[in-house]
């Protein structure tokens, strides 16, 4: 189950196989929609559910066995992730109410991400501030980039650990991974999911002064700055238009600008993590606009020869795999994630290391 801050995925599994899915939008109630969900599907033989939950905090490393008080410890985590923790724990709760025999496991987004070193995980404000109020960064997207991270070794014929990537999820939300030898090493995303990358409605990274700067001089109240930064920004708030197709789509500067800076922010990111990683074998472009947009991919990673990085027009156009050139020495690929996959057999490897 992936109950969105606005959509409910599910996915039924036999083993690895797809028996059944859907996708429900616009769901402002995500315990009646996961009801309406489970009732109309057949569930003999459920062994299990699991569920993405978005915040772990620092608690949470590990696909994690829900019980009461594992389910009281992700609401306190609500304030770190307002739009995304609420309707992840009614889902839970739901599911719970109607299926108390079978084992519930939480997916956390933010696991992935705790083998970031402190280096890059740490914001450089006062220590023990930080320390009190739990502000580090924790990021998210973390069971795409590790699947997607997976599969993009996998494409090159190697073994995770062998590898660096770069792992683009460009979604509604978007953020960006450096892995090392197959663990997170530094992301886009921080506390929250603001972070980073220009997004659908969020900014991404600002001068924090902004914040202040609108508060006393514009005189707006904290409650609709952040109103305005996470769901009025980013294309949206550029151009008026906040899906990448309609973007695309049109001809005007506003929509231009908007685009060239969706592209030079995760350019900035690219050449940032190829630093920290002191040089990577792969880029992986994925989720709704990573792995439909050929433009975004192009524009994104254009000029970037002297890093050995190239885009191939025609296999990016085709969408494959690998879009690099032969002998390029970095690959650029394409690769679809899935996250439901991943919960499934995280969910999966847990209960049969319980010996259930
Ligand atoms: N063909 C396409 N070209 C460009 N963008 C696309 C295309 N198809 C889907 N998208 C973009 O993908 C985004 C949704 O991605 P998705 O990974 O499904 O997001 P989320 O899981 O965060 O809801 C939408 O904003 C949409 O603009
Ligand atoms: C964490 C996050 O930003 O998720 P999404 O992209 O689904 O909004
Ligand atoms: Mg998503």
């Amino acid at each position: 189950m992936n109950c969105g801050s606005s959509s409910l995925k599910w996915r039924l599994f036999d083993q690895a196989e797809k028996v059944a899915g859907g996708l429900v939008e616009r769901v402002t109630d995500h315990g009646s929609a996961l009801h309406e969900v489970l009732s109309a599907v057949d569930l003999t033989g459920l062994d299990a559910v699991g569920h993405r939950m978005v915040h772990g905090g620092l608690r949470f490393s590990r696909p994690t066995l829900i019980d009461d008080e594992v389910i009281a410890a992700v609401a306190e985590l609500i304030p770190l992730a307002p739009l995304h923790n609420p309707p992840n724990i009614a889902g839970v709760r739901e599911a719970r109410r109607m299926l108390p025999e079978v084992p519930q496991v939480a997916v956390f987004d933010t696991a992935f991400h705790r083998t970031i070193p402190p280096m890059n995980a740490h914001y450089a404000i006062d220590s023990a501030v930080a320390a009190e109020h739990g502000i580090i960064r924790y990021g998210f997207h973390g069971t795409s980039h590790a699947y997607v991270s997976r599969q993009t070794a996998k494409l090159l014929g190697r073994e995770p650990a062998e590898v660096n990537v770069i792992t683009l999820h460009l979604g509604n939300g978007a953020s960006a991974c450096a892995v090392k030898g197959g663990r997170s090493f530094a992301t886009s995303m921080g506390l929250s999911p603001l972070e980073g990358l220009v997004m659908g409605t969020r900014s991404g990274n600002i001068d924090p002064a902004i914040i202040f700067h609108l508060h006393r001089v514009a005189g707006m109240p904290v409650e609709a700055i952040d109103d305005l930064l996470n769901k009025r920004s980013g294309l949206l708030g550029l151009c008026g238009d906040s899906d990448m197709r309609e973007v695309l789509r049109r001809d005007d500067e506003q929509a231009k600008l908007a685009l060239a800076m969706y592209c030079e922010r995760i350019k900035s990111y690219v050449g940032a993590y190829t630093a920290m990683l002191g040089g990577v074998d792969a880029v992986a472009f994925t989720a709704g606009v990573g792995e439909n947009s050929a433009a975004v991919r192009a524009a994104s990673l254009s000029n970037l020869e002297f890093m050995g990085i190239a885009v191939d027009e025609t296999r990016n156009a085709k969408g494959e795999a690998i879009i690099s050139p032969d002998g390029a020495r970095v690959a650029v690929c394409v690769v679809p994630t899935d996250e439901e996959l991943e919960i499934a057999t995280q969910t999966e490897a847990l209960l049969s290391s319980n010996g259930r």
